[in-house]
């Protein structure tokens, strides 16, 4: 696989293209980050991005961790002091995911974000955003129902990050898309107080997955069921085995069904196969014997007409999941000790 498809793979979007073909001809020390608001617990969404940084860590990238407690705070997701406890436990967890230690940067929003340029650079950026184009940014961010004035600090700020940490490449989740289209509109219009390069940076997006349970919406933690690196061997085996995953897919039938997503084979296109040179799904004998996949296509074509049992697929989802959070689980187990 060349460097520009070890980049993209898995990614939804990238913008712009050419952009990250140019990174891609000389990735060796170029910076890319994901944010994240401390939550203390890695769950799967964070596993994607963290995928992704995986992927462009063996590109040759640094790879910086964000560990947005200012952010955090912002989103009403606790006390300063709470957010900072349990940004300490998620940088542990990301490591035991696989984020090799020495390639990769961890720093805290608090870090910077306090400083009198940056503060003064988030005034301008208040004063040449509107109200409404701040608002929309947030749609898919923010926390609650009720939009606060620190939910419109919050994308300016976002948007200010991939600066300040002189990056080459901003990643995340689609539902971070609106604050980085507005990042590539305001920063290059911007006087700025700092040295840092005012230019707007290329961003590159990672799918949301669909609801464990219905394949209809957002896979959440706040409402449904989300895989975490606090879930035991058995509920990941539980939780997989009660997911949505319909044996074929019929393009002619207007049955609801087709509306849905396949959470299962999303999480083993997104998490698995990215992790693993193979696959290889248990079954006895007298059911034709293990089958073994080198990538996700045959794997979903398999499902698709039959020759392989949703069941069977469950099975081996949880076993590879259960591999990919293990080691983090056990520092979990640590840190409580
Ligand atoms: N369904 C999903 N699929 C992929 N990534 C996701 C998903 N949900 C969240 N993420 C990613 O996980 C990170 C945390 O997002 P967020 O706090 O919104 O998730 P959450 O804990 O599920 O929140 P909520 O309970 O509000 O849905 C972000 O980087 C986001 O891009
Ligand atoms: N907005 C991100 C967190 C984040 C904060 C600041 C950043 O610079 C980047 C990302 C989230 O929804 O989790």
């Amino acid at each position: 696989m060349d460097a520009y498809e070890l980049i993209t793979r898995n990614a939804t979007e990238v913008v712009t293209d050419e952009e990250v073909r140019a990174l891609a001809d000389d990735p060796e020390g170029k910076r890319v980050y994901v944010g994240y608001e401390p939550s203390g617990v890695l769950h799967i969404g964070h596993m994607l991005t963290a995928t992704k940084l995986i992927d462009l860590q063996e590109a040759g990238f640094e790879v910086v961790v964000l560990l947005a407690d200012v952010h955090a705070y912002l989103n009403d997701k606790g006390t300063f002091a709470e957010i900072r406890e349990t940004a300490e436990r998620m940088r542990d967890q990301f490591l035991a995911y696989g984020l090799d230690a020495d390639a990769t940067e961890f720093v805290y929003g608090s870090e910077f974000q306090l400083d009198e340029e940056y503060v003064l650079d988030t005034h301008e950026l208040e004063v040449s955003t509107t109200l409404n184009r701040a608002q929309r940014a947030m749609a898919e961010i923010q926390g609650g129902d009720t939009a606060k004035v620190s939910h419109l600090v919050y994308p300016l700020m976002q948007a200010l990050d991939i600066v300040y940490l002189d990056l080459d490449l901003a990643v995340g989740g689609l539902d971070q898309r609106k604050v980085h289209m507005l990042h590539r509109e305001q920063i290059p219009a911007m006087d700025g107080e700092s040295d840092h390069a005012y230019e707007a940076r290329p961003c590159l997006h990672t799918p949301i997955l669909a609801d464990l349970d219905t394949g209809v919406g957002k896979m959440s933690s706040s409402s449904g069921t989300t895989i975490s690196m606090e879930d035991s061997e058995a509920d990941i085996a539980e939780k997989i085995n009660g997911a949505f995953c319909p044996p074929t897919r019929d393009p002619e039938s207007d049955d609801e069904g087709n509306e849905r997503e396949n959470p299962v084979l999303e999480i083993f296109e997104y998490s698995v196969f990215p992790r693993f040179d193979a696959v290889v799904v248990e079954r006895p004998e007298e059911y034709g014997g293990d089958l073994e996949y080198d990538d996700y296509e045959s794997l979903a074509a398999d499902l698709e007409s039959g020759e392989l049992h949703p069941a069977d697929a469950k099975g081996a989802l949880a076993d590879y999941l259960n591999e990919l959070i293990a080691p983090g689980r056990e520092v979990l187990r640590e840190l409580d000790a």
